[in-house]
């Protein structure tokens, strides 16, 4: 266990902000708060790493253990040039094979040099990603990882973060509040509206009336669209690994279902099934 919350509650100016929460994040295990703006998920992440301390109930943390934070808002001076390389060092010195190693993790070593300003959304989220995973984290604590992302690249951010996770196998405790591509690609939600409204796997989630009444009904419709993406890898030279290991020259079935065309992945659904 790195992390456990148990009937953890925090209290600000007379009011509790979150209350009631259980939660806990294993090695190699992907947890995501969702939850409407105002639920208490930033609350309960810096709660969970130490940043605030819960008014009620207890938090414990494995001895030692190593958190990487993406914070939701960053605290970065636009007006000075500055370049990724110097975005990584912001918090700390960091030798140069583990920064390169990070930004190879994340897919941005060429962008080293580059002024952070210049970055695109979805590479300025990595860069973010890089820094909390060159200090080797056991526990990687994102806080809405993509922000300023397209939706193709919301994908790939989730699936980076899965890899990531597979390859390291560090627990992760994700923030989302569009949830329909994170629930492809995390072991457990936990919803949470003030307290934790309903928690489980993605499938067992979508279904509960508690999600229903808070996302409304339609907000389940798409997990089965979004799981299709992740049944395979593409690698780096255009070929595919498909769910079994195996490797194929394409996903199957022709299509190229990785540009967040909805319609043609029904499609391929339907064709799968
Ligand atoms: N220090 C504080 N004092 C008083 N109220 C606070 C404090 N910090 C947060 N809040 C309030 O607590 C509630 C929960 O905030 P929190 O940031 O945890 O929500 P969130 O679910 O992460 O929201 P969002 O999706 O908008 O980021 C909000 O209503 C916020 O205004």
């Amino acid at each position: 266990m790195l992390v456990e919350m148990k009937n953890a509650g925090v209290r600000r100016g007379g009011r509790w902000l979150v209350r009631g929460v259980d939660l806990a994040v294993r090695r190699g295990e992907i947890v995501t708060l969702v939850g409407p703006n105002g639920s208490g998920k930033s609350t309960t992440v810096k709660t969970a790493i130490g940043v605030l301390k819960p008014d009620e109930g207890t938090v414990v943390r494995a001895r030692g253990l190593k958190v990487g934070y993406v914070p939701q808002k960053v605290s970065v001076d636009w007006t000075l040039p500055l370049t990724v390389g110097r975005l990584m060092q912001l918090t700390g010195p960091l030798r140069t094979d583990a920064m390169t190693e990070a930004l190879e993790a994340v897919g941005i070593a060429h962008l080293v040099n580059m002024e952070v300003q210049a970055l695109s959304g979805g590479e300025f989220q990595r860069a973010l990603l890089a820094r909390a995973l060159a200090r080797k984290p056991d526990l990687l604590v994102l806080d809405e990882p993509v922000q300023g992302v397209d939706f193709s690249g919301e994908i790939a951010l989730y699936q980076l973060i899965r890899e990531l996770r597979d390859r390291t196998g560090c627990g992760i405790l994700l923030i989302s509040h569009d949830l329909h591509v994170v629930m492809a690609q995390t072991d457990m939600v936990v919803c949470l509206n003030g307290h934790v409204c309903c928690r489980g796997t993605p499938e067992s989630v979508v279904r509960s009336p508690e999600y229903t009444r808070l996302f409304g009904s339609r907000a389940g419709e798409t997990l089965a669209i979004y799981r299709h993406h992740h049944d395979h890898t593409h690698l780096p030279d255009g070929r595919v690994r498909l769910a079994d290991g195996t490797i194929a020259e394409d996903c199957g079935d022709g299509h190229n279902h990785h540009a967040g065309e909805a319609e043609k992945d029904l499609a391929a659904e339907r064709h799968d099934a």
